[in-house]
């Protein structure tokens, strides 16, 4: 038997524009994606049989539901030979439903990591495919690297935000990403950006266009920016409910964190631009 324990990190849209709507209802984005240096740890150990386990279930999610799970069954099928089975192991950090993406990157680590486990030397191209069949957001974590996002999140170009540290807070709501899409007060004409070379993140042009339809349905999710937003520029993340403060050093970042009122949840970490998924993985080889 081999194991293999890799980090599943979260990913910021640093900002997320709504340029209009499909014909089949998906909405067109421009949007930011950086990694931070913190996530989800999944273990993946292989089994003398043939199946594909996950060793604790998650509240909420039945396996046959979740991603590792559906990743692992979708890479298995593309194998020509017989692969071992595995049993996953997730040690979760992220909340769920958050806009961290941590569904989506516990995908991707376990379509990299099974990729390695079992010898099968699938591409990123190729890994990136199979995600983009689970979810939106899986393409940019198989990559590894920030970037540009658009179409619905799966156009990536490479970008280098600066490597800024984050106070990121869990407002204590969850907000399901079709409820935010399916609103009528939505902002869906932003016009389209050139995608810029460098990022000035709290230049005016960029915005999450989810804000405004969150902060009235969620007065949690209003109240906790208008606090972040006395120390520095403030977002949410995808379509909520997490929101983030930017900082340009890790002291800055935790003299904030320290300074919150009680009963707010969440952490700080630096924003990176090489996945630490990826970085672990180059170390394996
Ligand atoms: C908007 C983002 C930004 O990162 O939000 P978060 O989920 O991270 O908050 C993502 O692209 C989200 O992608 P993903 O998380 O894969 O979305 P899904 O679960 O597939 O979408 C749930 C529902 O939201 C709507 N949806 C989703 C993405 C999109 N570009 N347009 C949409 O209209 C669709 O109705 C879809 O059925
Ligand atoms: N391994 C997993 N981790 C988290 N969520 C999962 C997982 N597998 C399936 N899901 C489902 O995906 C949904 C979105 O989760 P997540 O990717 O963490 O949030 P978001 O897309 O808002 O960042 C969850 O509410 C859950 O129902």
């Amino acid at each position: 038997m081999s194991s293999l324990t890799l980090p599943s990190p979260a990913k910021l849209n640093l900002f997320l524009h709504i340029l209009g709507r499909r014909p089949d209802g998906y909405h067109e984005l421009q949007t930011l994606f950086q990694f931070l240096d913190y996530g989800d740890t999944i273990t993946l150990t292989t089994r003398p049989d043939d199946q594909i386990l996950l060793e604790q279930p998650i509240p909420g999610v039945p396996d046959e539901e979740n991603l590792v799970i559906r990743a692992a069954r979708k890479l298995a099928a593309t194998a020509n030979n017989p692969v071992a089975g595995v049993s996953i192991a997730i040690d979760k950090r992220l909340p769920m439903g958050g806009g961290l993406g941590g569904g989506s990157s516990n995908a991707a680590t376990t379509l990299l990591g099974l990729n390695y486990l079992w010898g099968l030397g699938h591409s990123l191209d190729e890994l990136a495919e199979i995600g983009l069949t689970l979810g939106a957001d899986v393409p940019v974590f198989v990559r590894g690297h920030s970037a540009w996002g658009e179409g619905v999140g799966e156009k990536l170009t490479d970008a280098n935000p600066p490597e800024d540290w984050f106070v990121v807070i869990k407002p204590s709501c969850d907000i399901s990403t079709k409820e935010i899409f399916s609103e009528q007060g939505l902002t869906r004409d932003t016009p389209g950006i050139k995608i810029a070379p460098a990022f000035e993140g709290d230049a005016s042009r960029y915005r999450n266009d989810c804000e405004d339809v969150v902060r009235r349905l969620y007065p949690e999710v209003h109240q906790g920016l208008e606090w972040l937003a006395q120390f520095g520029p403030a977002r949410l993340t995808g379509t909520g409910a997490c929101i983030f403060g930017r900082f340009p050093t890790e002291s800055a970042a935790r003299i904030i964190w320290e300074s919150k009122p009680s009963g707010i949840t969440g952490f700080v970490a630096q924003g990176v631009n090489i996945s630490p998924l990826h970085k672990k993985l180059t170390e394996l080889k």
